[in-house]
């Protein structure tokens, strides 16, 4: 990642923290993007701030634990005031695609949860159509073979992810299909189309979740609400 991108990110990350107020339940997304706003969000804490987080890797958590973010969980909570999360894709409509780091089925349910959800992100994440970076199934381990081949006459050429010449495994303890679609017409359709797939987990496609974009480019930050929302 060049010098220029991760200022972009550390911009819209610690950007994001302005909203969250005293007494709030956060979801902590994943990603090098919101590592910025957790970093933020723990000086805060440090000053005073009281707040909870749920957060959406293992990897978060250690940040969290490290910024001394208190933390919580869904057996104390289900409904969470706000969700602060990175993407990999955003559309125009804000459909998103996660997971590149591994976390989307987490990340879904704090973000699901969340009465509102903000996405940060440098300028690069914004596209025209989702597609072009692969996206993430999340698919059980047993016969994920199998699920490879259903997805893959949908159109995609699915790879299962590895890491350091072993395979990849979710913080849930599956594995991860990442689809090259390289165009996704109908994320909304797609998104169905795989959910109804036994073995598929959860997929990459996060739609109709969004409520305001924070995107950080050259010379500027912008923020972006959802219209209907
Ligand atoms: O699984 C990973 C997540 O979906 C991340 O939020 C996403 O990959 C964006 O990460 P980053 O902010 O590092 O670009």
């Amino acid at each position: 990642m060049s010098e220029q991108v991760n200022l972009f990110k550390k911009a819209a990350g610690e950007k994001a923290v302005e909203y969250i107020k005293d007494g709030m339940i956060i979801g902590l997304g994943s990603g090098s993007t919101v590592y910025w706003t957790l970093k933020k969000l723990g000086e805060l804490v440090e000053e005073g701030l009281n707040v909870k987080g749920i957060p959406s890797s293992l990897r978060t958590e250690g940040w969290a634990k490290e910024f001394k973010i208190p933390l919580t969980d869904f057996s104390e909570v289900q409904t969470l005031d706000i969700a602060i999360d990175g993407a990999d894709e955003i559309d125009p409509d804000f459909n998103l695609t996660k997971g590149g780091g591994g976390s989307l089925v987490r990340e879904k349910m704090v973000d699901a949860h969340s009465k509102k959800l903000i996405i940060v992100a440098d300028e690069s994440k914004m596209v025209s159509q989702l597609g072009e970076f692969p996206l993430p199934v999340e698919v059980l381990p047993f016969g994920w073979e199998v699920t490879a081949k259903k997805i893959e006459a949908l159109g995609a050429k699915p790879v299962l992810r590895e890491r350091e010449d072993s395979i990849f495994i979710s913080n849930n303890g599956n594995y991860i299909l990442d689809c090259h679609f390289h165009t996704i017409a109908d994320p909304k359709k797609l998104h169905h189309e795989l959910k109804q797939m036994l073995g598929v987990v959860e997929t990459g496609l996060f739609i109709d979740m969004t409520d305001t974009i924070i995107i950080a480019g050259q010379n500027e930050v912008k923020v972006i609400d959802h219209p209907n929302k």
